[in-house]
């Protein structure tokens, strides 16, 4: 059976998410580690007044791309960026490009998303929903499509406590929604959220449950593999240890830590805290992708991308990690000296966001203002408290993952794809 590397060669694949944190380093991955593959194509709008062919030649001037330039200073010859926007109807791709891509396409990734946790559920829909609906009518439409690689979330399903890698019914019938919502205002919809997300914390959540259904539709006529990462962080070791562009999920709150500006958050000590490395996940679905286009498997295949289950780590482990560490290398330019607690009881972390949040911020303000400054730590502070506000639903529980599909995948691998894989063996091992 081919090698991963082997599989990809001369493969035609499209990505869409590609700017993204996870879009990056699947780019990267695939050129370094599958040097035979012939074209990538990337769906990426214009934004903040740069073109696309901007956005992407910035993006490979990345330090993220440091090795694969060293290997191949030719490398953006295989990278072909497709105007899209995927909000808007037919994902607003160019006739031309439409022929194009049907025409040469063997595998898709589908990375896109909207990942904010206050989004308005009617953008959610529009992006997380129907423009994966959109995108997989035109992965019909593709004469050697081999596979198509879902990008969803251990978190879709986090109304329930245990998680099976099946697909559970969605919580309201998605074309349903979509129907409802085109003709309601925004207003009513923003009333009605609440009642509609019903056990699930955020629009987001929802949203990807719903696209998670919108996609299994699709299984008898292509070949599918839906990936769930849990908390995506820094990478391990690929490219090279530590890499991230965010502040999404614990790295926001870590930061806030250091600076000293975080001194309390409500979590549970005792909760598994499932991180996973971005180049884990990546490594994973470019081995999906495989495996999928190889096996052609029947039914959508889940994978739980998960760590819980196999190498459990807790929020009181991290609070101590995160706190030594920022001990043994202070940030620069920190507020105070960083000396952050976790706590699972209400009231004790409303006592320490008054006493050690508010109250040093009122006076600090106050002094700003009369040395004749601008005041703005009450500010940073209730753009602190909004955050991690929507970030405790996560930290203050814990859930079950099976991830018996991610050991299947791992125990298919070839010997020399272990090698190419050791950061995803030895993470989940
Ligand atoms: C004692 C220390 C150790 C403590 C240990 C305990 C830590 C517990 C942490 C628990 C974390 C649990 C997280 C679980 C998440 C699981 C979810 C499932 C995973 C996924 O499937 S998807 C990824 C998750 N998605 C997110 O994380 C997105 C969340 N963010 C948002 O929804 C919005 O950003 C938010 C928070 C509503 C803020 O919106 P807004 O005010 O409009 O601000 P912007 O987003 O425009 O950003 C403005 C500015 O602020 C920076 N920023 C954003 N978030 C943070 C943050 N958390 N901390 C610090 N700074 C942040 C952002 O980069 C922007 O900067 P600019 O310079 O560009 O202006
Ligand atoms: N990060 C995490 O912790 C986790 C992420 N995931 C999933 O992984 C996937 C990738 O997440 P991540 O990389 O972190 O997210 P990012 O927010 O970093 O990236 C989102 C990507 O989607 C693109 N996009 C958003 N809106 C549009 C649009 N209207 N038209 C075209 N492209 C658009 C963005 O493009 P642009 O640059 O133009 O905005 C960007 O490339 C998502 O499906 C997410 O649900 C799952 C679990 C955890």
């Amino acid at each position: 059976m081919a090698s991963i590397a082997d599989y990809y060669a001369g493969k035609n694949v499209l990505i869409t998410g590609a700017t993204g944190f996870m879009g990056k380093v699947l780019v990267e991955k695939l050129l370094r580690s599958c040097p035979e593959v012939r074209t990538l194509y990337l769906l990426v709008r214009p934004k903040a007044g740069q073109s696309m062919q901007e956005r992407v030649s910035d993006m490979m001037k990345c330090k993220l791309f440091d090795r694969v330039r060293e290997d191949n200073p030719d490398f953006h010859q295989k990278i072909v960026p497709i105007s899209s926007e995927l909000t808007q109807p037919a994902l607003a791709i160019s006739p031309e490009d439409v022929e194009r891509l049907t025409s040469c396409v063997n595998i898709i990734f589908h990375c896109a998303a909207t990942i904010r946790f206050d989004e308005p559920l009617k953008h959610a829909l529009q992006l997380n929903v129907i423009a994966t609906q959109q995108l997989l009518s035109l992965a019909q439409q593709m004469h050697h499509l081999q596979a198509f690689i879902h990008i969803s979330t251990a978190y879709a399903n986090c109304n329930r406590r245990h998680i099976d890698e099946i697909i559970y019914p969605p919580p309201v019938e998605p074309k349903k929604l979509i129907d409802s919502l085109e003709w309601m205002e925004d207003s009513i919809v923003r009333d009605i959220t609440p009642r509609l997300i019903g056990e699930r914390p955020n629009t987001y959540t929802y949203t990807k449950a719903l696209a998670e259904c919108v996609v299994q539709r699709e299984s008898s006529k292509l070949s599918i593999g839906i990936i769930r990462p849990s908390i995506v962080g820094a990478s391990w070791q690929e490219p090279f240890p530590g890499w991230i562009d965010n502040f999404n999920g614990p790295s926001g709150v870590f930061i806030a830590a250091g600076k000293g500006i975080l001194r309390t958050m409500r979590a549970n000590n005792d909760a598994v805290a499932d991180l996973i490395p971005v180049d884990v996940v990546i490594n994973l679905t470019l081995a999906a992708g495989w495996y999928t286009a190889v096996h052609r498997p029947k039914a959508a295949l889940v994978y739980n991308c998960t760590t819980g289950g196999i190498n459990p780590f807790h929020w009181g482990e991290i609070e101590h990690h995160v706190m030594s560490s920022f001990k043994r290398n202070p940030l620069e330019q920190a507020f105070r000296r960083p000396n952050a607690n976790i706590t699972s009881n209400y009231l004790m972390n409303q006592y320490w966001i008054l006493v050690s949040h508010k109250f040093p911020a009122l006076i600090y303000d106050l002094y700003l203002r009369l040395s004749g400054q601008k005041p703005q730590m009450m500010r940073i502070f209730n753009r602190l408290h909004k955050a991690i506000g929507l970030l405790e639903y996560f930290s203050s529980q814990d859930w079950e993952w099976n991830s018996e599909n991610m050991s299947m995948l791992m125990s298919h691998l070839s010997p020399e794809d272990r090698k190419v894989q050791h950061s995803t063996l030895t993470c989940v091992s």
